[in-house]
């Protein structure tokens, strides 16, 4: 399996919150989006994913290898965006992105090239030499995304990617989405935007209290009644079985 894998995926933290027993696939090529109530464990389960947590049972593969013991080779060939945008406050725009092809692998003639092409695929042209922290929230996120992407990984996991951006940002981000899984990258995004999980997700897997619950189809013309059944029949399950 080269894109994403999940198998009985399960961490659960103190006081019994997390995720318990997770499947899940993204195939190469595809955009996946997990979705579901806050709380319900999308981070977790993308944390777990990217190695930043360890399974507790269970086994997660990005690309075929196992997060936590692939080191460096990973680097090349995953992009991810978990959590807050990472950028050096006093770098400029370019020079954080120069950083982070550096360490994503990229081939250092390549470097300034690829850092143009990402900073007029993200709209941030005009930030370029602009330092980090004077930059505002979505323009940081969208650097962040731009880290991310630039390196045109196989494998792309990105939380509540749309967070802050304006709606130019995300019709970027989208397209941007859509070349890198048209060039056969595995994409897993969580959202709690439906309506924008609708236009770009080819599967979308629902969460709910740290397990998987079920799918939507994104061309669903009733997504969020779907959406809001899935969650309420579990709800009502594990109400009557306490888990
Ligand atoms: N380090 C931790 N220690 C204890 N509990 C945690 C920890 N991290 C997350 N949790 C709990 O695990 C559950 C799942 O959290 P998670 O952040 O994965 O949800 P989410 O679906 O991403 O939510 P949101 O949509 O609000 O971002 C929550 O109840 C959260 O409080």
């Amino acid at each position: 399996m080269s894109g994403i894998e999940a198998v009985g995926a399960t961490r659960l933290f103190a006081g019994g919150a997390g995720v318990r027993g997770v499947d899940l696939r993204v195939e190469e090529g595809r955009i996946h989006a997990l979705v579901g109530l806050n709380g319900a464990g999308k981070s977790t389960l993308m944390r777990l994913l990217l190695g930043m947590l360890t399974p507790q049972s269970g086994t997660v593969r990005l690309a075929g290898l196992d997060p936590r013991a692939s080191g460096t080779a990973l680097g090349a060939l995953v992009g991810h965006l978990v959590e807050y945008p990472l950028a050096y406050g006093e770098l400029t725009g370019r020079a954080n992105l120069e950083l982070g092809a550096r360490l994503h692998g990229v081939a250092g003639p390549r470097i300034p090239q690829t850092v143009d092409a990402v900073l007029d695929e993200l709209g941030l042209r005009r930030y370029a030499e602009v330092r980090a922290r004077r930059m505002s929230l979505g323009n940081r996120q969208r650097l962040g995304l731009a880290s991310a992407l630039q390196h045109h990984p196989r494998v792309i996991v990105l939380d509540e990617p749309t967070n802050a951006l304006d709606p130019s940002g995300v019709i970027l981000l989208r397209e941007a989405l859509l070349r890198r899984a048209a060039a056969g990258a595995a994409v897993l995004v969580s959202s709690h935007h439906l309506d924008e999980v609708a236009r770009i997700a080819d599967d979308i897997t629902v969460i709910n209290a740290g397990r998987v619950i079920g799918g939507l189809t994104p061309g669903d013309r009733e997504l969020e009644h779907a959406f809001f059944e899935l969650v309420h029949a579990d709800d009502l399950a594990r109400e009557e079985v306490p888990a």
